[in-house]
């Protein structure tokens, strides 16, 4: 089968600063992909790399078997960067229906400004939209060829909260009716709720890549969160199960392997504690654990 995208043996550095180390990494057709990590990790890089827009020192990078140039020019993808600039004085629609034109087969373009809520702002200049207002406009030029591949670097940057679950909506039923997506985020919760996938970069590398849980799982286990005035450190950390301990005032935060275990020996032997609560470990901690949490 074709992959949509395949980086070999990628590196970039920008003098001193190796932004990508022999990255390897193969995307399928119909995988919604979340880039993670740290600012400075390699992500945007990574994504212009794919897409052509910077070179690699050494490496090679194929989108739907082609180099990404001809991909680009094929119109199979289509790509929303972080603060791209737009032509200031043209209006919304015509700009979206002038990107439409590039395209062989495009969408027409009051259904790429529906899927991307900007209808309502067809007969505005550009240069009078708000920052999120523009954000919802570059989504829009992503759209408009109608391509089989969306790369959207940090895509909903600036937008409120209607903004985002609509955009991730509709990034959903396009990764529904077959398409490709791959995005870089911060957001820890939309990895989570809107990618099968998580790519994890850390200082250029890979450092973890597989469907979300799988990531939540590498960092093992359970957390067990309670209450304790004076929190013995040395007593937790001899808990059975218990790999990590984090103590934050009175509120203590366990990492377990073994909660049952854990548990058991807390109740046993601890009178004092209070407001047990056992949660699964969330993405967010598997990123702090697995990147080093220098976010
Ligand atoms: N044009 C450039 N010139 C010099 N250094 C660069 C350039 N672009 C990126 N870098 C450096 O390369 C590293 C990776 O940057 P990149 O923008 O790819 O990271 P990122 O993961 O997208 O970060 P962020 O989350 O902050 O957007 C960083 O250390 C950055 O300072």
């Amino acid at each position: 089968m074709t992959k949509a995208l395949e980086l070999r043996s990628v590196s970039k550095q920008y003098g001193q600063t190796r932004a990508l180390d022999q990255v390897d990494l193969d995307i399928g057709e119909g995988e919604a992909v979340a880039v993670l990590g740290p600012n400075g990790a390699g992500k945007s890089t990574m994504l212009s790399i794919a897409l052509g827009l910077r070179a690699a020192d050494t490496g090679t990078t194929k989108v739907f078997g082609s180099s990404p140039v001809e991909a680009l020019k094929a119109g199979h993808v289509g790509v929303l960067l972080q603060e791209a600039g737009l032509l200031e004085d043209v209006r919304v629609s015509e700009l979206v229906e002038a990107v439409a034109g590039m395209y062989a087969k495009p969408l027409p373009a009051v259904q790429t400004m529906r899927a991307a809520g900007v209808e309502q702002l067809a007969g505005k200049r550009i240069g009078q939209l708000s920052g999120g207002q523009r954000q919802r406009v570059r989504f829009a030029l992503a759209l408009a060829g109608d391509p089989k591949l969306l790369v959207l670097d940090e895509p909903t940057v600036g937008l409120d909260v209607d903004s985002r679950r609509s955009l991730w909506q509709h990034v959903r039923e396009r990764v529904e009716a077959g398409s490709t997506v791959v995005f870089a985020t911060h957001y820890l919760t939309e990895a989570d709720d809107y990618a099968d996938r998580v790519v994890l970069l850390s200082e250029g590398r890979i450092v973890a890549d597989g469907p979300v849980e799988q990531i939540k799982a590498l960092v093992g286990g359970l957390e067990v969160r309670f209450t304790w005035k004076d929190a013995d450190p040395g007593r937790l950390e001899s808990l059975p199960g218990v790999r990590q301990v984090h103590i934050d005032g009175p509120a203590v935060t366990l990492r377990t392997n073994d909660s049952d275990a854990t548990l058991r020996a807390l109740f046993l032997d601890l009178h004092e504690i209070k407001d047990v609560r056992t949660t699964a470990t969330d993405l967010e901690s598997a990123f702090v654990s697995l990147t080093g949490g220098n976010d």
